[in-house]
């Protein structure tokens, strides 16, 4: 079996509540993601999609409620996990190279003296070639698009050791070839066994994935799209704006929308109360 597969969930959550210092960022919520699937969270702007990332990554602190990830603490699965932020934190002034960068993903393997064996610059080499970056690989990262370096965080997170890798709005700004080279990898990483959870804006987006969680300050809905993404639960996320394509998107003029005569609104996935 591959790696991340297996009867333990990625993450179970139960009344979760993330908060920042006073301020509710997602209300009590309550999922379970299979493990190596494609998870795509959803939801309008400062809705908590990058909230719960962080969560589920071990980087922000659970305030009430439960949050299991791979079987344990968030906290404990972070070094199983490959984080790809939104902001990366990586000093961009600084004259660091793109090869550099990615090679940062191998530093938790590394011993004290941080010294790269072959392997290590075998995965560097593999991570570059499959963003296509290698012509890349002696630039300065500050002297990148944004594009450019998203690919370089990419390709950083691939180069590390996980079994599931978080990437916050992967495909936004990105032209389509960047976009293409990201996409392939969630494709690839699907096939050997890891779970990917992503945060998007785009339905479509969300439509192709294996699982959706729908966000609007809390959890309005997690399961499979068809469950998910249905008017009631668009509605109740985005507002009444959806059903006239004014919200971010116009999700209820689609063709392959459930009729909502027939939807009950409570997904298998919805979250009781
Ligand atoms: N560093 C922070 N300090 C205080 N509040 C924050 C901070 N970051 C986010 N928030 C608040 O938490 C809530 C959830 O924000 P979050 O960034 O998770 O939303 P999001 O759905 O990812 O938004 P977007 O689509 O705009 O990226 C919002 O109300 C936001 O204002």
């Amino acid at each position: 079996m591959s790696a991340g597969t297996g009867c333990t969930p990625l993450a179970r959550a139960t009344d979760l509540v993330l908060r920042y210092d006073g301020h509710l960022a997602v209300d009590r919520s309550s999922l379970e993601l299979p493990a190596g699937q494609v998870t795509a969270i959803i939801g309008p702007n400062g809705s908590g999609k990058s909230t719960l990332l962080h969560a589920l990554a071990g980087l922000h602190e659970v305030a009430a409620g439960r949050l299991e990830v791979l079987g344990t603490s968030a906290a404990r699965a972070q070094s199983q996990i490959a984080y790809v932020m939104q902001h990366v934190a990586v000093p961009e002034g600084v004259p660091i190279t793109v090869r550099e960068v990615v090679a940062m993903g191998r530093y938790p393997t590394l011993g004290w003296w941080r010294r790269p064996r072959r392997e290590d610059r075998e995965r560097v080499r593999a991570a570059l070639a499959a963003l296509e970056i290698e012509d890349l690989a002696a630039r300065h990262l500050g002297e990148l698009s944004g594009g450019q370096r998203q690919r370089v965080y990419v390709a950083q997170a691939l180069a590390q050791d996980h079994v599931a890798i978080f990437l916050d709005e992967p495909l936004t700004g990105l032209d389509m070839v960047s976009a293409r080279a990201i996409d392939r990898i969630i494709h690839s990483e699907h096939e050997a066994g890891h779970s990917v959870v992503l945060t998007t804006h785009d339905l479509e987006e969300a439509r192709a994935a294996d699982q959706v969680v729908l966000m609007a300050g809390r959890v309005v809905a997690w399961g499979r799209p068809e469950e998910v993404l249905t008017p009631t639960h668009l509605t109740s996320a985005y507002g009444l704006g959806a059903l006239h394509g004014d919200a971010q998107g116009p999700f209820l003029d689609d063709p392959h929308a459930h009729d909502p005569a027939r939807d009950d609104g409570i997904s298998p996935g919805a979250p009781a109360g």
